[in-house]
C-alpha cells in the first residue's frame, strides 16, 4: 500500500459511515479538519480528494487514553514513547495520557517536555505527559505541579500512579495547588496499610485457597471515599483511576449525586476479566488493582453504562519477559492494554446491548479528552472540529495474537482470545496513523518532508 501523505494530508471523504452509530453520512475531511458532514460533503469535496469507502464501519472521534504507561524514559526495554505510540494508533487512539511512574520520575519540567517532545517526534498519537504528584512518588513533598503545568507539556493531570497518595495532608494540599490551573489529580486508590506491596490476588476464599497475599476491596474504597471528601471540602477535581470494586461504584455514586466534583476511569480488563483466572498462576494476569470477582465487574459494567464512571482507560502496562515470567508472587504488576481495548469494549458492553457507540465516543473520547483538558481532541465528528478519527468495524472478529503487537512487550492476557469489533483506520488531524495494523508516524517521513 502507498503510505498516506503524513504532512499536508490529501482532502479525504469518508464515505457513508455510520457516525457514532446514529446514522450514515459523508465526512469531509480538509486541511486537518472537519469541512463537512452529511449529504453535500461529497458536492463540497475538492477535486483530487482521497476517497475512503467506509460502508458497514462505525465512525468514532479519536480515542483518548487517560492511563498509560509508555515507560520511557528508564525502561525502553519495555516500551519506548515511539512503541507505544504506535500501539496507540493501532489501537484506534488519537491521544494519551503518559503516566508519570518513569526513571527518571516525571516529576518536574525538564522531563514532561522531554516526553512531550519524543511524542512529537514520533508523530502517531498526540502524547501529554502525566505529572508526578510527589517528587520521586516518595509521597511527601509535592512535585513541581505549577511549573509543570505552565511549561509547555501544559500538564493537567497529576498522578502518582504505582502508588496511592496515601498521606491525606499530602493528598489535601495537592487537590488545593492543582485547583487554581484546572488540574486533576488521578489517583491510584490502594490504602498501603489494607494492601501492602505484596498484595496480589482480591481478597476471598480464593486468594486464601492459591496462599496467595490478598487485596481486599475496602483497600481501595476507603481512599475513594476519603479523596471524595477531600474533592468536596478542597472545591477540586478528583479522578479514580482503575476503580475494581461495587463499594467503589457506591461511593461514586452517591459523591456524584452531591455534586462533587469526581470523575473515575474503569480498565477493560477489569470488566471483563475475573479473579478466577488467577487458579493456574499465570502472571499475565498479575495487575493492580486485582482482577475482582464477577459480581464486581457485573456492577463496573452497569456503573460505565450509567455514566456512574465516567471514562475506559487502558492502563497499558508493559513489562518484558524477565520481570514477568517469575513465580506469581514475585512478578510485576501491570498487562498491555492499548491495542485490545476497544475491542474488549465492544464486546462486553455494546454487543451486549449494554452501550451503543455514542456511548463508547463518549467514554473513551469525548469525557476523557474533558477530564484531561485537551483542547484539541474529544471534539466529535462535527464540522470544525480538528480531523481526530476512529474508523472501527463493528462485525469483525478478532484472535488476539500477541506476536502482533506493536508494543515491545507480550504480557498480553488477551492473547488467544476472540474479540468482536476491531480498529479498521486512526486518523490524526486529518493524517492516516494506523489502518489494518500498518502504522504512520514522523518516522516514516524524511527530512524535508517535516
Ligand atoms: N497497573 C499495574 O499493575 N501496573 C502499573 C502501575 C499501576 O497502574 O498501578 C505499572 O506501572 O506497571
Ligand atoms: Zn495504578
Ligand atoms: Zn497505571
Amino acid at each position: 500500500m502507498t503510505r498516506p501523505s503524513p504532512t499536508a494530508p490529501r482532502p479525504v471523504l469518508v464515505e457513508g459511515a455510520d457516525i457514532q452509530g446514529e446514522g450514515v453520512q459523508d465526512v469531509l475531511v480538509v486541511d486537518g479538519r472537519i469541512a463537512a458532514v452529511g449529504p453535500d460533503a461529497a458536492s463540497e469535496a475538492p477535486s483530487g480528494v482521497q476517497r475512503l469507502a467506509a460502508s458497514g464501519l462505525v465512525l468514532l472521534p479519536g480515542l483518548v487514553d487517560l492511563h498509560t504507561h509508555l515507560r520511557e524514559p528508564g525502561r525502553e526495554d519495555a516500551e519506548t514513547v515511539s512503541t507505544g505510540s504506535q500501539a496507540a494508533a493501532a489501537g484506534g487512539f488519537t491521544a494519551v495520557l503518559a503516566m508519570a511512574n518513569t526513571d527518571p520520575v516525571t516529576d518536574n519540567v525538564e522531563v514532561a517536555e522531554r516526553v512531550l517532545d519524543l511524542g512529537r517526534r514520533a508523530g502517531y498519537v498526540d502524547v501529554h505527559p502525566v505529572g508526578a504528584v510527589t517528587k520521586g512518588l516518595g509521597g511527601e513533598e509535592l512535585a513541581e505541579l505549577g511549573l509543570m503545568a505552565r511549561s509547555r507539556a501544559r500538564v493537567r493531570v497529576f498522578s502518582d500512579d504505582g502508588r496511592c497518595v496515601h498521606d491525606a495532608r499530602v493528598m489535601r494540599r495537592a487537590l488545593e495547588y492543582v485547583k487554581s490551573f484546572d488540574g486533576v489529580i488521578s489517583q491510584h486508590s490502594q490504602d498501603p496499610s489494607l494492601a501492602g506491596a505484596a498484595a496480589c490476588c482480591h481478597e476471598g476464599e480464593l486468594s486464601g485457597r492459591l496462599g496467595l497475599p490478598g487485596w481486599p476491596s475496602v483497600a481501595e474504597e476507603t481512599i475513594v471515599a476519603r479523596d471524595v471528601m477531600l474533592a468536596r471540602h478542597t472545591g477540586s477535581r478528583v479522578h479514580v483511576a482503575h476503580v475494581s470494586t461495587a463499594g467503589s461504584v457506591e461511593v461514586l455514586r452517591w459523591a456524584k449525586a452531591q455534586g462533587i466534583d469526581v470523575t473515575a476511569e474503569v480498565t477493560p480488563h477489569h470488566l471483563m476479566l475475573t479473579t478466577d483466572l488467577l487458579a493456574g498462576y499465570d502472571p499475565v494476569y498479575k495487575v493492580n488493582p486485582p482482577l475482582r470477582p464477577t459480581e464486581d465487574a457485573l456492577v463496573l459494567q452497569e456503573a460505565l453504562a450509567d455514566g456512574t464512571i465516567d471514562a475506559v482507560a487502558t492502563d497499558h502496562a508493559p513489562h518484558v519477559r524477565h520481570d514477568k515470567e517469575h513465580a506469581f508472587v514475585d512478578a510485576a504488576f501491570g498487562m498491555l492494554g492499548l491495542e485490545t481495548a476497544l475491542p474488549v469494549v465492544s464486546t462486553v458492553m455494546v454487543r451486549s446491548g449494554r452501550m451503543g457507540w455514542a456511548d463508547v465516543a463518549r467514554a473513551m473520547s469525548t469525557t476523557p479528552a474533558r477530564i484531561a483538558r485537551l483542547a484539541d481532541q474529544g471534539q466529535g465528528v462535527r464540522v470544525g472540529a480538528p480531523a481526530n478519527l476512529t474508523l472501527v468495524d463493528p462485525d469483525r472478529e478478532t484472535t488476539v495474537d500477541r506476536a502482533l503487537s506493536k508494543s515491545l512487550s507480550r504480557n498480553n492476557p488477551w492473547h488467544g482470545r476472540t474479540l468482536v469489533g476491531a480498529v479498521h483506520l486512526t486518523m490524526l488531524r486529518g493524517r492516516v496513523t494506523a489502518r489494518e495494523g500498518l502504522v504512520w508516524g514522523n518516522e516514516d517521513v524524511t527530512e524535508e518532508e517535516l
